[in-house]
């Protein structure tokens, strides 16, 4: 088993300082010798280095802030997480704000066609450049994904590789007007804490994993905002929402997940080392290292 750390320092697609120096922090903080301790070889080229990327003449497009750098960021995650599965890789992606999605989910569906997502998240990133509300990238890679809302030429070389169908989300709680409608509108499938409360999260990751893998035979792609989890748990984070997940249930569905034996795909979003007390960042960061080794089977027992 061989893992490939995609460290992303970006920050671009949303206006937080400090989120681009999370994947420092998690390989400092131990990560790759963590994984080979539990059995992985581990492939770690050094942070990703994004070429010169133009960023003087980069104006808004609609509410859009900074389009075309964060377009031909994720371009690049996009061809380095794709090169990864395709040899057969596991990658794991450490951002970073949420909108290197658009680039790690187009690299794994490169390689994995019929592969499903799992999004855990307080927040749906579905808004369209119509529906967005702030302009913040990160809260629209779903969109570009699925292909849904006006096209923007800019981010025209993603393909709508995602269908409705084949994602599902844990953890919602805070979305805007327009992602509600959007995941009416395309039928996605949502458990958000209220059913978490409601089911257990055994349940719910059962029930996601019906609707999106009901045979147990389609590659996953994981894809985890540490915003899913409680800010008690995870409390340097760009867009903190309260009444989230606990850090057993965090940890549970990284667990879960890794028991199908499907993962080809993980993403570990929105650290941001840069918001909080020493001892809170520490937390944060150690959180993130802990929900990698368990979707990489770090077994409890
Ligand atoms: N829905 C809000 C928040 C977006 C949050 C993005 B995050 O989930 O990646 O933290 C927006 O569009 O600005
Ligand atoms: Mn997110
Ligand atoms: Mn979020």
């Amino acid at each position: 088993k061989t893992a490939a750390i995609v460290g992303c320092p970006f920050s671009g697609g949303q206006p937080k300082a400090g989120v681009d120096h999370a994947p420092i922090h998690l390989v400092n903080a131990g990560l790759p010798q963590q994984l080979k301790e539990i059995g992985w070889e581990v492939h770690f080229g050094g942070h990703h280095q994004f070429e010169e990327i133009e960023t003087t003449n980069d104006p808004p497009i609609g509410k859009l802030k900074r389009p075309r750098l964060v377009s031909s960021v994720c371009k690049a995650v996009a061809d380095t997480v794709g090169a990864h599965a395709k040899n057969g890789v596991l990658p794991v992606t450490i951002g970073g704000d949420h909108s290197l999605a658009m680039g790690t989910i187009s690299g794994t569906f490169s390689q994995y066609p019929d592969a499903c997502v799992i999004w855990v998240d307080a927040h749906a990133d579905i808004n369209t450049i119509e529906t967005t509300e702030s302009g913040n990238i990160h809260g629209m890679p779903v969109s570009f994904l699925l292909g849904i809302g006006t096209s923007v030429p800019e981010f025209s070389w993603i393909k709508p590789v995602l269908r409705p169908e084949r994602l599902v989300y844990i953890g919602l709680r805070d979305l805007d007007i327009g992602e509600k409608q959007l995941l009416k509108q395309h039928g996605i499938k949502a458990f958000s804490m209220h059913e978490v409360d409601k089911y257990g999260i055994g349940q719910v990751v059962e029930k996601a994993l019906d609707h999106v893998n009901p045979g147990r035979d389609r590659p996953i792609h994981l894809s985890f905002d540490v915003d899913a989890l409680d800010p008690s748990v995870a409390p340097s984070t760009g867009t903190p929402v309260r009444g989230g997940l606990t850090f057993r249930e965090g940890h549970y569905i990284c667990e879960a997940i890794w028991e199908t034996g499907l993962l080809i795909g993980l993403d570990i979003m929105e650290v941001n080392p840069s918001l909080e007390d020493q001892k809170s960042v520490e937390q944060t960061v150690a959180v993130g290292c802990s929900l990698i080794r368990s979707a990489l089977g770090e077994t409890l027992l």
